[in-house]
């Protein structure tokens, strides 16, 4: 594994190692030791994946305390452009976004810190994106803010998104709990 520095602090673009050989490929996505060397103790919790249309955008989601969680997503079929924001008050990188292409192709994973909101774009269709989570849902917890608030250009016409989505809060109206 690869770990690469995003510009929002402590949040890493990952590449999976992905060996190939004449069946195929194999990739590694969770290594407890490796990711710790990296100073990421991840308690894995729950995993689930979704797939997407193109043009879907799901986000930006997180869970409050006391269940916040950090997150490892990838994207083992087709792209997504996957999205984050910092929502940590004492973080010098608050309120900023970073994306990042996720990809069958490209092997890369994001490792998203407790405090940030995320959330994607598909940019293929039936885009999967895979999570590996440090604390299971809690429904009552489970909170996000528009993904349209966050000063992103997500250059799509007519997205596909949920009801749900659709009524967060604003960004800027947040207040963080993180
Ligand atoms: C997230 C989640 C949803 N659900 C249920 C609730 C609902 O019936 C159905 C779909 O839920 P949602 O509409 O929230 O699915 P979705 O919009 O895909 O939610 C995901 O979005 C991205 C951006 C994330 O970061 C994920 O952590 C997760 O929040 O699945 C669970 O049972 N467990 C879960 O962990």
């Amino acid at each position: 594994m690869i770990f690469d520095v995003t510009p929002l602090k402590d949040a890493l673009v990952v590449t999976l190692p992905a060996p190939t050989d004449n069946r195929g490929l194999f990739v590694k996505t969770f290594h407890d030791t490796t990711l710790k060397a990296a100073g990421i103790d991840f308690d894995l919790k729950e995993s689930y994946f979704s797939i997407s249309k193109k043009d879907v955008i799901r986000g930006m989601h997180f869970q409050t305390p006391p269940y916040h969680h950090s997150k490892i997503v990838f994207c083992p079929q087709g792209a997504i452009l996957d999205v984050i924001v910092d929502l940590r008050k004492e973080s010098a990188t608050y309120g900023q976004f970073f994306a990042h292409e996720l990809s069958q192709k490209n092997h890369k994973a994001l490792y998203i810190p407790e405090g940030f909101a995320h959330g994607f774009k598909a940019l293929s269709e039936d885009a999967m994106t895979y999570y590996l989570v440090s604390s299971e849902h809690n429904k009552a917890h489970d909170m996000g803010i528009k993904f349209d608030s966050i000063g992103m250009d997500w250059d799509v016409e007519n997205p596909v998104i949920s009801e749900r989505d659709l009524s967060f809060i604003k960004l800027n109206e947040f207040k963080s709990p993180f």
